[in-house]
């Protein structure tokens, strides 16, 4: 494993002295590299060291950062959000004891998942050596390869295509978790798409993640104090922000607007903003207090909707009326599985789907058709075999 040293500068700073980490992530050829690149190409007075993480057994990236082979820590053959945590806390821990330098800048893989990726830098891992005693998280960068992005969200049908067919999870998974979780998006590639199809994934992309601040960028051209020294992170806000958790708890407070059906609401949101550039990108909550048939449920996840980019929520699934079922779709990968036990007091079903031209009121109905009817008896009993989880 090469470590560099970085150049020896003065460390002093006002306040907290702990180096502040910036995480860059983003799908397979955003642009992280190239982001990386551009900020050790010039980043001001202070020294930067890296950290790049890399599946595969060769770290092609490595190689990339320019003229920066003897300045970067190498993490190859595996993810950080998974098989080399203890890499990484240990190769922190070297890196403090051994150099100086003034940042640490984290390029993901391509498929770590951002928020394992947090817990392990913010020490929520309860392992002995914690990164916050020389550490402290500052920025999560997300970059969007605006062009594949684009390919992978079909406009026509609003769907998010799995653009890792044969992986071990669907690259959407990580693409929408990237977005959704981060403080900072450089939208980038912006030099290829024409500006109405930028305007397209801009929108989509703010109704996942409303919160983060979003620049366009063309080669991840940004000046390096926008993603080093930011003081950005704040990990309950950033568990806050996608775009789904908005529309849930704006849902729970907007009483005026709620259509009711029997009893009981769905909800379609609109946002000001993004109406005026895509106003086909909507928000449905979906809230039901009857707990859906299994079977019926997962024919209809097997037969997804390809208006619905992205689904979040927790379901009441009868014969699994102890669980509460957390769905999780992002394009063709659905997911649905337990969250743990229900608050008694608070068995509903809610979901948020987001997607273009979603038919609020065939989505709606065909929710309610997979409930359990009256007429049903009872299906409370969870079958031997049934269809959940669903993974
Ligand atoms: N046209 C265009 N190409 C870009 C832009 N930014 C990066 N690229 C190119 O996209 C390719 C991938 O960029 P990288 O920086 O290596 O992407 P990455 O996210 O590090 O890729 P992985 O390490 O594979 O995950 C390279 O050929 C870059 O030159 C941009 O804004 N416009």
């Amino acid at each position: 494993m090469p470590i560099a040293i970085p150049k020896q500068t003065d460390t002093e700073t006002m306040g907290d002295e702990r180096i502040p980490i910036t995480v860059v992530t983003g799908c397979l050829g955003a642009g992280k590299t190239t982001l990386i690149n551009h900020v050790l190409d010039d980043p001001g007075d202070r020294s930067v060291a890296v950290v790049v993480n890399d599946v595969g057994e060769v770290n092609v990236d490595t190689e990339l950062i320019q003229g920066a082979t003897d300045d970067i820590v190498d993490l190859s053959n595996g993810c950080l959000c998974c098989q080399l945590q203890d890499d990484l806390r240990l190769t922190l821990a070297l890196l403090r004891d051994s150099r100086e330098f003034d940042c640490l800048l984290i390029e993901a893989s391509g498929v770590s998942e951002p928020i394992p990726l947090a817990r392990t830098l913010l020490g929520m891992d309860d392992e002995e050596v914690d990164p916050t005693d020389e550490y402290r998280l500052d920025t999560m960068v997300s970059v969007v390869d605006s062009v594949g992005f684009a390919n992978a969200f079909d406009t026509e049908t609003g769907q998010l295509r799995d653009a890792g067919a044969g992986s071990q999870r669907p690259l959407t998974d990580v693409l929408v978790e990237t977005v959704e979780f981060c403080d900072l998006l450089l939208l980038n590639k912006c030099d290829v798409l024409p500006e109405d199809s930028l305007d397209e994934v801009e929108a989509l992309v703010r109704e996942l993640q409303p919160n983060a601040e979003l620049i366009r960028t063309i080669d991840a051209a940004v000046p390096p104090e926008t993603i080093l020294e930011t003081d950005r992170f704040d990990f309950e806000e950033a568990r806050r922000s996608p775009g789904w958790k908005h529309a849930l708890a704006s849902a729970r407070s907007t009483d005026h607007d709620v259509e009711h059906d029997h009893g009981e609401h769905s909800h379609r949101e609109h946002d000001a903003e993004t109406e005026s550039v895509a106003d086909r990108i909507e928000t449905l909550v979906y809230e039901r207090e009857r707990p859906f048939h299994p079977d019926r449920l997962n024919a209809w996840l097997d037969d997804w909707d390809g208006s619905i980019a992205r689904t979040k929520g927790v379901c009441w699934i009868a014969g699994w009326d102890d669980d509460a079922m957390g769905l999780n779709q992002a394009g063709p990968s659905v997911r649905c599985g337990s969250l743990g036990e229900w608050n008694p007091d608070e068995r509903t079903t809610r979901l948020v789907l987001i997607g273009t031209d979603i038919d609020e009121d065939s989505v709606t109905a065909a929710l309610d058709r997979c409930l359990v009817r009256p007429d049903e008896g009872d299906v409370s009993r969870k079958p031997e075999r049934g269809p959940f989880p669903r993974r």
